[in-house]
């Protein structure tokens, strides 16, 4: 049901990964553990339930992942049920068989940000740091990448994977149950390496900077998007509490400074390709994520500022190579 076998023989086809891929099982197993999460026998269940449906149609590079197929009413209220068993969905918007994923945030838009700046994906191997549901590896292959392996520890969202997978049945893309921490080192395998959403929730931005250049080749990209406050070289926000009611925020630097902190760990020529504030038509709660959002972290009296009186939430986004 969580079947990375397919994948792994993708993975080892390549000579700079086939170690890792020889160890994944075992770190797999470990980030699948039902004694370490004890939602995972319900969210598999989800997965089971899931109908056996053929689409006639994917389409990865639309601005929506997903396909159209033919289903019959009950058939898609039945996916539909099995699904909403996967709640909270926070990244995507999704369509399958004409059934709306509407997600929490609109993470098409942040793709539409970065499409066009960031070095053309076709052929290359991609790592996102910190995918989520892998809404961003589905668009990522859809522009062409040859293999795009995702990484995130939190399982809910590894099973809504299996279950877009399930459907889109790719054997060259997968999202892992590990964390940045769980890579091997020095890995230098990568040709574009994603770090998007993670940056602010290292308690050590720099060790995470370095982290992410050494999974890169020579001469690889990486795009990098994180939180960033107003200001010059040097500016730093580190909140006292929470940010935005999230609990582990720690650094949101100016994008001067991101600039420099990229410059110091030896990535080449960083550009920034967009800063845009977070909206709430971006973040927001909905059917599929029926939790507090956006709305609900901001000053009530007044949405440029958290509800703790900090800057609201804006975001950059940079791209630089390894010399
Ligand atoms: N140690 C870790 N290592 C890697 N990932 C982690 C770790 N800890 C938590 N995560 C994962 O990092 C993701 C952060 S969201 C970004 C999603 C996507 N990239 C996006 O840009 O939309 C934040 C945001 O909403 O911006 C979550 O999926 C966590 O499970």
């Amino acid at each position: 049901m969580m079947d990375y076998s397919k994948f792994l023989s993708a993975l080892s086809q390549n000579p700079l990964l086939n170690e890792w891929a020889a160890k994944l099982p075992e770190q797999i197993a470990q980030g699948l553990s039902e004694t370490r999460y004890g939602d995972l026998p319900r969210w598999k269940q989800a997965l089971t339930a899931l109908p056996e449906l053929t689409p006639s149609e994917i389409c990865l590079d639309a601005s929506r992942v997903g396909c159209n197929g033919d289903v019959t009413p009950s058939q898609r209220e039945h996916l539909e049920e099995a699904l909403k068993g996967l709640h909270p969905w926070r990244k995507g918007p999704f369509e399958l068989f004409n059934v709306h994923i509407d997600t929490e945030w609109r993470s098409d838009w942040k793709w539409n940000r970065l499409k066009d700046s960031i070095s053309p994906l076709k052929g290359r191997t991609v790592l996102d740091i910190g995918c989520g549901s892998g809404y961003h590896c589905w668009r990522m292959r859809g522009a062409g990448a040859e293999l795009v392996v995702g990484i995130d520890p939190t399982p809910l969202f590894v099973t809504q994977y299996f279950a877009l997978q399930k459907y889109l049945n790719d054997p060259s893309v997968a999202v892992l149950p590990m964390g940045i921490e769980h890579l091997p080192a020095k890995l230098q395998a990568f040709d574009t390496t994603f770090s998007m959403g993670i940056l602010y929730h290292r308690r050590s931005p720099f060790d995470h900077l370095l982290a992410l250049r050494d999974t890169l080749r020579s001469g690889g990209q990486l795009v990098l998007e994180t939180l960033v406050i107003d200001g010059g070289l040097g500016d730093a926000l580190v909140p006292e509490g929470r940010y935005s009611k999230m609990g582990n925020v720690w650094f949101i630097p100016s994008t001067a400074t991101l600039e420099s902190w990229l410059k110091k760990v030896g990535f080449k020529n960083p550009r920034l390709i967009d800063v845009s504030q977070t909206s709430m038509d971006e973040q927001r709660s909905t059917e599929w994520m029926q939790f507090h959002s956006l709305a609900e972290f901001l000053d009530p009296n007044d949405s440029s500022k958290t509800i703790e009186g900090y800057p609201a939430p804006k975001r950059a986004t940079f791209i630089a190579e390894t010399p």
